[in-house]
């Protein structure tokens, strides 16, 4: 079978300078928001461009008395089918599309009676909003912009010939560059540049409703019936640079932060209220501290220290929270990143302060505490108006992104009936051995199961009074956690020994009794794990010999 040549584009008669300027005689105006066309419009008439603009763009303009051709008198055809017609028509798109460059191209427009276009101004139906706003399926189509998207990618792709505006924030420099005499080359590749990322932006937000809303695409095949798998079969998102970082997790790396702009409101968009700029190692770090601190419900405060808590702890209130925290291992806590669920208050501060401190991140700062942490150069102080909020995450890997729904606080598992099996709330455990614990010790316990997702796998966290005494985490066996964290409990803090009468959690089940073992001789009077060893019977026993009480969770912790 043989195939038609492909068409090889005629090359262009001139290559463009970067500071080649084209002047604008007549621009196409068809905006959404009419913020700042007034103004827009007075200033290019004044300049001499001629005005070609639609419905409500144009009574506008002429609603200011300035002169302006309405499309519909340019194509000859009636704006239709409640406005999803007004642009898409030749007389439109060859005057947008004509490569000046060309002179078979500029003929061609001769003989149709087009005058070409130099400047495109347009911004988009609003359809994020309308999503955002609850609307039904047909309001929301009906806010779907299709000429608008094609006039700007139709301009955008003619950047050698025609400049192309989609925010009103540049219309100062519109008028500016139109009154220099034409926007340069250099200049309408810019604009150019970031008109595609505003369709491609507006596509993805389409996109991604059609899959999720419409015609969701997360079921699959599966026994010869259909299940949802929570999945779409494609997910699309952009994001804007919003800082480039001094480095990355090394010196040697190059690094940036990226936020998507779709209204979230988390550590990305904090307000920093003083010190240096954010370094990738902070950001890290203080991302794992806000989340570990609003695991809890009381004030909580968490210091973490590479994306572990080397201190976590409730309190009274933030300061007490915070002291306690400090006191889970007070020599870590040197250079730590510091999170707190509530306002950092002038007393919460008065301990900071003295403790070298990288980075304090809270929901708030009292005037008082603000002024006491300023006087410190180097700490970094910000504020995150909101709670963490993602419900799914994602992580790369070669090839690929793995994504999953979030670790959440009160996760629960459920039977095949619907009935909870496990989970973090204490009345869904399950007591293996032992007495059921007292109010204050299942307290504590319940403490340490939502502490431990703070920490990496695989951890262990002994817990005293609402505060971590011992961490054993990242290790590549389970017995060496549980060895680190007594080690801790019992040597950071003035040889007291603080496993002795603490609880603890374990992220995944025991496989063996032996570490459950090093944690009984310590002195620890109370455990939870999610149970679920085929040894578990091995492991209760050891418990049980040991006389406490041990209850299994039926989820799991895990965090790598
Ligand atoms: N259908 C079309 O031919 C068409 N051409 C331009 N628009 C959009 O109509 C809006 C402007 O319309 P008006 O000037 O009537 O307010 C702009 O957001 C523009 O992106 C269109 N609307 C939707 O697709």
């Amino acid at each position: 079978m043989s195939h038609p040549a492909p068409h090889v584009p005629a090359a262009p008669d001139v290559q463009l300078a970067d500071d080649a300027q084209r002047p604008v005689r007549r621009a196409l105006l068809s905006v959404y928001d009419k913020t700042g066309l007034v103004e827009l419009a007075t200033a290019l008439h004044a300049a001499g461009v001629e005005l070609v603009s639609t419905g409500s763009t144009a009574s506008t303009i002429a609603g200011a008395g300035v002169p302006v051709t309405k499309v519909e008198d340019l194509t000859g055809f009636p704006e239709c089918l409640e406005g999803r017609v007004k642009t898409l028509h030749p007389r439109v798109h060859a005057g947008i599309l004509a490569d000046s460059r060309k002179a078979d191209h500029l003929a061609q427009l001769d003989e149709l009676g087009i005058a070409p276009f130099e400047l495109v101004v347009v911004n988009l139906y609003p359809f994020a909003a309308t999503v955002a706003s609850g609307a039904g399926p047909d309001e929301v189509v009906e806010q779907i912009d299709i000429g608008g998207p094609s006039m700007v990618r139709a301009a955008a792709k003619n950047h050698p010939s025609v400049a192309v505006v989609v925010d009103p924030a540049r219309y100062d420099d519109v008028v500016a560059a139109v009154q220099a005499g034409g926007f340069t080359y250099a200049q309408r590749k810019a604009l150019a540049a970031a008109a595609f990322v505003h369709t491609a932006t507006y596509d993805v937000a389409v996109a991604s409703w059609m899959g999720n809303v419409v015609a969701p695409t997360d079921a699959v095949p599966a026994d010869g019936e259909t299940v949802s798998t929570g999945f779409p079969a494609w997910i699309g998102a952009t994001w804007d640079r919003a800082d480039v970082l001094r480095y990355g997790e090394n010196p040697h790396q190059r690094a940036a932060l990226y936020t998507n702009g779709d209204g979230r409101n988390g550590l990305a968009q904090a307000t920093q209220l003083h010190g240096k700029a954010m370094s990738y190692n902070n950001y890290v770090d203080a991302d794992a501290a806000w989340r570990a601190a609003h695991d809890h419900t009381a004030p909580a405060v968490a210091i973490i220290k590479h994306a572990n808590p080397c201190g976590i702890a409730v309190g009274t209130d933030v300061a007490d929270a915070h002291a306690r925290a400090h006191a889970t291992d007070p020599v870590s806590a040197y250079g730590g990143v510091i999170a707190a669920n509530g306002v950092v208050t002038k007393a919460a501060a008065e301990q900071i302060a003295p403790v070298f401190t990288e980075v304090v991140v809270a929901p708030g700062f009292e005037p008082e505490a603000l002024e006491i942490l300023r006087a410190k150069k180097n700490i970094r102080l910000l504020v995150v108006d909101a709670p963490p909020a993602a419900a799914v995450e994602t992580r790369p890997i070669s090839g690929g992104l793995l994504v999953q729904s979030v670790d959440r606080v009160d996760a629960v598992v459920t039977d095949t009936e619907g009935q909870v099996t496990g989970g973090d709330d204490p009345q869904h455990w399950n007591l293996v051995t032992g007495e059921a614990a007292d109010d204050a010790t299942l307290a504590d316990l319940a403490f340490a199961w939502r502490a431990i997702r703070a920490a990496k796998s695989n951890a262990i966290l002994l817990a005293h009074d609402g505060a971590a005494v011992g961490v054993g985490m990242g290790q590549v066996n389970r017995v060496d956690s549980c060895r680190l964290a007594v080690e801790r409990a019992n040597t950071l803090a003035d040889g007291q020994e603080r496993a002795r009468g603490a609880v603890a959690a374990s992220d995944a089940f025991f496989p063996f009794a032996d570490g459950l073992q090093i944690l009984l001789d310590a002195g620890v009077r109370a455990v939870v794990a999610p149970g679920g060893s085929i040894r578990d019977a091995e492991v209760i026993e050891a418990a049980q010999a040991a006389g406490v009480t041990m209850y299994f969770t039926g989820t799991r912790h895990f965090a790598h």
